[in-house]
């Protein structure tokens, strides 16, 4: 593990949270919520937490009750939670496993049976954390796959479609690639990948998702953005890979650009009509820009 993994403690008692941020400050990185509310926030930010040890007799909103909100939100619903609490009887337990809690850890604290369970389900999370993120991740450029590309395509056309927001897609093929291997030899073909797919992953903001779909072809998917700020993307991109000249080779592309046309476009038929631009700009001498609109 490289970085300390993250812990929120949340119980209304000072004197409980203290003796638990004692036993395990030195090999986490703690946070602490002393109700319900705070305990949701922090769930939601930087650094989002690994773990969280929620008490379940508080005032206001009790554990179970966070622990259920934590389950119905998809963004915190991957977070393991361990009940630590005083309500210790059979169904308290089963009850709070079938709202979904990895473990249940009984008051007064047993300092070695806390840590020991903490430690399993961190290294589990993280376990799972690194399998998650190898699944959806192209070993080469460390863009997305196109298997995570399709499943997350699919989630922001529904998204675009329901709210009626801008989604647009440029479709980018490194021109001449063949050459460039054929030339210099494949490891420096694979760099030139990668410094691509960096200048790409740069001009983009946190919410698109940047994916290599083929070889030499990387594809952008771009939510709350319309064709002409698309088109202007585009077009930023293909002059930043200009002047990159990675290991002084020329590197150009050609790009494709749609955007989703109606309620009910697939995103199969979106990708299509990007796809028929990219070939539109190659047909046109490479190194430019093409739009594709229904
Ligand atoms: N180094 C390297 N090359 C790859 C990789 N994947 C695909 N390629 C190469 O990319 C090249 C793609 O060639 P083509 O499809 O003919 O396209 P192009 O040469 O870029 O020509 P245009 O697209 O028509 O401009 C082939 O030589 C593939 O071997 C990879 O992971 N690493």
């Amino acid at each position: 593990m490289s970085e300390k993994a993250v812990i929120l403690i949340v119980d209304d008692s000072a004197t409980n949270i203290q003796m638990t941020a004692a036993l395990l400050k030195d090999k986490y990185r703690l946070k602490v919520a002393t109700d319900g509310e705070r305990c949701l926030e922090l769930a939601l930010s930087d650094p989002v937490p690994d773990l969280i040890l929620l008490d379940v007799v508080m005032p206001k909103m009790d554990g179970y009750e966070v622990c259920r909100k934590l389950k119905e939100s998809q963004l915190t619903r991957d977070i393991p939670v361990i009940f630590v609490t005083g309500r210790n009887e059979e169904e308290d337990e089963e009850y709070g496993l079938t709202l979904g809690a990895v473990d249940y850890v009984a008051k007064p604290i047993r300092p070695i049976i806390l840590e020991a369970r903490v430690d399993t389900h961190v290294t589990l999370k993280v376990q799972r954390d690194q399998l998650t993120n190898l699944a959806m991740r192209d070993q080469l450029t460390g863009a997305y796959n196109r298997h995570y590309l399709v499943e997350d395509a699919n989630r922001k056309v529904s998204e675009a479609q329901r709210f009626q927001s801008p989604l647009s897609l440029l479709m980018l093929d490194i021109d001449h690639f063949k050459v460039i291997n054929d030339q210099y030899g494949h490891q420096t073909g694979d760099r030139v990948l990668k410094s691509v797919a960096k200048v790409i992953q740069k001009q983009c903001r946190q919410e698109d998702s940047v994916a290599r779909f083929g070889g030499e072809e990387f594809v952008i998917l771009m939510p709350h953005c319309d064709m002409d700020q698309a088109k202007e993307k585009a077009e930023n991109i293909r002059q930043s890979l200009i002047k990159l000249r990675p290991f002084d080779i020329e590197v150009t592309v050609s790009i494709g650009v749609a955007e989703l046309s109606s309620k009910s476009e697939k995103f199969e038929a979106l990708l299509s009509r990007a796809d028929s631009a990219v070939y539109q700009a190659k047909e046109n001498g490479r190194n430019n820009v093409c739009s594709q609109i229904v």
